[in-house]
């Protein structure tokens, strides 16, 4: 990814020849762009809990990427850090299983992290005693940097399956000029590249037969992934967008209706992605996008699409009441963190180092705070779920068959 003046939308680096893993800082965007090293299986869980890196697809990626990168240490360069019994295989492989299941427990929600854990744990179990620990470092390596190259590759088919929705729903290519919504983040900071939801909005953009004219990014309290991040990408990418509060969805729709901007014409698309989507459709996301689906519903001229890859899809689980949502710190919504504005300039204040960063509170002490860090939006909001593989509408019987998918 090419970067502008220092700033890059590169979320993770892998170095496939030295086998290193850094992965950009996201509580230090949209102002610094820091890379961390991650090198064990440890530090990759506390930059996924942390939300250093996010975003259902990323935190799988860089979750495999930390148990390649810690293997790599104990096997291949034979620095055995972190205790593994590697002379006795059937030993090694429980320690193995042991620290992969504590990656999970980094953040419960996005399925795609868990998917790949336990594809990777499939992976160590099919390994015999007679095999060897280089024989599955190989095996282990080989299935993580297809998990990224496959991310890349099936976003750019999801953006392409979406923007042939959009147009199918519009009447044709180029039909109708139009504005679509979004929340949270779904861009290349949130995949290995181009994104989900973000995605089908770069390829839309970039479509001569889509008259895209305008993206509305929700700000997405409390964490700020959409003023943060999505509003990152989209400065980036010279994408037509105008940031608002989670709160303005309604009231901007109506308005966008009555004004008749050609610049910025009625929202006819609310695209989200997902964390998790089970087998009638349910879908957890980012808190606030049950919302977007109520207020969807009120506006038939407005279809609720989901975008994702089938590495977000659960058909073990048949509902949404099944799904754990994550409640995330109660200082993640009283503090909030970012540049340091100077009195003097009215702007962030740049240090030696780079932006300033600093964290103010914006609740009042010894309120109660409810947290959730996803809700789940019921099947039926849903118009459309945008896989790699198709788009996927419900059926006569006003339901979803992601079966049929697999
Ligand atoms: C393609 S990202 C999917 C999903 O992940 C985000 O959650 P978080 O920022 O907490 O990791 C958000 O819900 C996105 O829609």
């Amino acid at each position: 990814m090419s970067s502008q003046a220092g700033k890059t939308l590169q979320a993770i680096k892998f170095d496939r020849e030295q086998v290193t893993l850094q992965i950009l800082d996201q509580l230090l965007l949209p102002y610094n762009s820091q890379y961390i090293d991650v090198s064990t299986i440890s530090t990759g869980y506390d930059v996924i809990k942390s939300m250093q890196v996010r975003g259902a697809p990323a935190i799988a990626i860089v979750g495999c990427f930390s148990i390649i990168v810690e293997l790599h240490t104990a096997i291949v360069a034979k620095q055995n850090d972190f205790q593994y019994t590697l002379n006795d295989f059937a030993v090694f492989k429980t320690q193995l299983v042991a620290r992969i299941h504590y990656l999970i427990s980094s953040r419960p929600t996005a399925v795609n992290l868990s998917n790949a854990c336990n594809e990777i744990i499939a992976l160590v179990e099919s390994h015999s005693n007679s095999s060897s620990a280089a024989a599955l470092y190989a095996a282990i390596y080989s299935y993580g940097v297809q998990l990224y190259d496959d991310d890349l590759a099936n976003n750019f088919r999801i953006g392409a399956n979406g923007v042939a929705y959009m147009n199918q729903i519009l009447g044709g290519e180029n039909a109708t000029p139009y504005s679509i919504m979004t929340v949270c983040n779904t861009g290349a900071l949130a995949t290995s590249g181009h994104g989900t939801a973000l995605g089908i909005i770069r390829s839309a953009w970039r479509s001569p037969s889509s008259d895209l004219k305008h993206v509305f990014p929700l700000e997405t309290r409390p964490y700020n992934q959409g003023a943060r991040l999505t509003a990152y990408e989209l400065v980036y990418e010279n994408i037509a967008a105008t940031l608002i509060t989670d709160s303005m969805a309604s009231y901007l729709i109506h308005t966008l209706k009555q004004q008749q901007d050609a610049a910025k014409p009625p929202i006819r698309f609310i695209i989200v992605g997902a964390d998790r989507i089970v087998r009638n459709g349910d879908t957890a996301n980012k808190i606030g996008t049950f919302q977007l689906a109520t207020i969807a519903e009120h506006n038939p001229d407005i279809r609720f699409i989901v975008a994702a890859p089938k590495t977000t899809i659960d058909l073990k689980m048949a509902s949404g009441a099944e799904i754990v949502i994550e409640q995330r710190p109660g200082a993640e919504l009283t503090q909030v963190t970012g540049g340091v504005i100077d009195p003097v300039t009215s702007s962030v204040r740049v240090l030696e180092t780079g932006a300033e960063i600093g964290k103010v509170g914006v609740g009042a002490p010894g309120i109660s705070v409810w947290n959730p860090a996803f809700d789940v939006t019921p099947y039926q909001l849903i118009d459309a779920i945008v896989t790699e593989d198709k788009v996927v509408v419900k059926g006569p019987d006003g339901k979803f068959d992601l079966v049929g998918l697999f």
